[in-house]
């Protein structure tokens, strides 16, 4: 539950501050890219990706060496400020909150590039009160720096506590912009006997039931197909609940496995069809796999545009290749032909794809 009273909570915390958001604009975040902005080599390469990818995010997190902290910080700095990022989303992932370099990330970034950072990424949120003490610094930083668009605040989903506590997670603060699932953290804290960044795992199956010999007696040593089962499925289904019930949006996240582009593509379109909105890129290679599964397939958009167009006022039922379509199945379609119309205005590939469908008569 949030600290505030329904009245209160769209007041700023701190006198100044911009007013909080009433409404979570639904940009596309396909890829969210991350970059160490204390790698020159990675560096140099973000300016020319501005445009290519729908987020860039300066993480500052793991994956950045303790001694590099500093650099990071100063890096993305940097980067922000020489930077047009254009139609492009600017994130960060600052450090944990009981890391040594947080308050600095907060207190330099804020007042240097606040006006051009859309959205903070928190790592290894725990609870309300993660969200409580981050939404509060930002407010008086926010004040302070004298910015007029408040910075959105998104968690990482990668504690058993976050998971346990994720519908409040959600709830505690008009900032909240959704959530990432953090595999890797949260297999570490659950005591999962995995090794993996995300991914599934060949020994989590399930698997045939055995063939009966001529006796009737089951013969388990013989050939059985084995199903891999998907060791995120509940995590992933709860973090959408969670986040459809709050208005905000739902991403996987890392796929370790850099070079296994057929199994990071299996994983994220899994998130796409469970309700995520996309997804984190680790290797500019996983940005085209995200571009193209958290986009409906033109598939989709000409049978739901074939619905909508059928369906007329959007009540009853009609028979479209043999299967019922009704209210229901409708309001599925508008998510993609909706989502298809969000994406058209910053890719025109994919505009061009979706205009080339032939238009049903209504
Ligand atoms: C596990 C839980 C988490 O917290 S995941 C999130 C934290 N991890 C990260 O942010 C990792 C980000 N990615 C990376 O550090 C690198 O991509 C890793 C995975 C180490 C691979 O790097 P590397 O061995 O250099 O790959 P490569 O030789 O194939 O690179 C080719 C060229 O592309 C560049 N590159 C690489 N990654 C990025 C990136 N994320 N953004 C921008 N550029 C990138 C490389 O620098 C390399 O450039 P060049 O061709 O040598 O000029
Ligand atoms: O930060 C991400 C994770 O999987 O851990
Ligand atoms: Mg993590």
């Amino acid at each position: 539950m949030s600290h505030k009273s329904a009245k209160d909570f769209f007041r700023p915390l701190a006198v100044g501050a911009p007013a909080p958001p009433r409404e979570i604009p639904a940009r596309p975040s396909r890829a969210i890219h991350f970059f160490d902005p204390s790698n020159e080599k990675m560096a140099a390469k973000i300016p020319a990706m501005v445009g290519t990818v729908d987020v860039l995010l300066g993480n500052l997190e793991d994956a950045v060496k303790a001694d590099n902290k500093v650099a990071a910080r100063e890096g993305l700095v940097r980067i922000a400020q020489s930077t047009d990022f254009g139609p492009t989303q600017l994130w960060t992932r600052i450090n944990s909150l009981d890391s040594p370099w947080v308050l600095d990330d907060l207190t330099t970034l804020v007042p240097a590039i606040g006006d051009k950072l859309d959205v903070i990424m928190v790592p290894k949120v725990q609870g309300a009160e993660d969200i409580h003490y981050v939404d509060r610094l930002l407010a008086q930083l926010e004040a302070k720096a004298g910015l007029t668009k408040p910075i959105l605040i998104h968690a990482i989903l990668e504690t058993a506590r976050g998971v346990a506590n994720v519908e409040e997670i959600c709830g505690a603060s008009p900032r909240m912009q959704g959530l990432s699932l953090g595999p890797a953290d949260l297999a570490a804290d659950r005591k999962m006997k995995t090794t993996r960044v995300g991914g599934g795992h060949p020994g989590y199956l399930v698997r045939q039931d055995p063939p009966k010999g001529d006796d009737g007696t089951a013969q388990i040593d013989a050939q059985r197909t084995v199903f891999q089962q998907d060791l995120w499925h509940y995590t992933i289904a709860k973090m959408v609940d969670a986040c459809a019930t709050h208005g905000i949006y739902p991403y996987y996240g890392p796929f370790g496995d850099i070079a296994d582009v057929v199994a990071c593509e299996d994983q994220f379109r899994n998130a796409f069809l469970l309700g995520c909105v996309g997804t984190w890129s680790l290797h500019p290679k996983q940005i085209a796999i995200a571009n193209r599964v958290f986009a409906p397939s033109v598939e989709d958009i000409a049978h739901a545009r074939r619905v909508v167009a059928a369906m007329g006022d959007g009540t009853g039922a009609v028979m479209i290749d043999g299967k019922m379509e009704d209210d229901a199945s409708l309001k599925q379609c508008l998510v993609l032909v909706e989502l298809a119309e969000q994406l058209a205005e910053i890719d025109p590939e994919l505009k061009a794809a979706y205009d080339a469908i032939e238009t049903p008569e209504a």
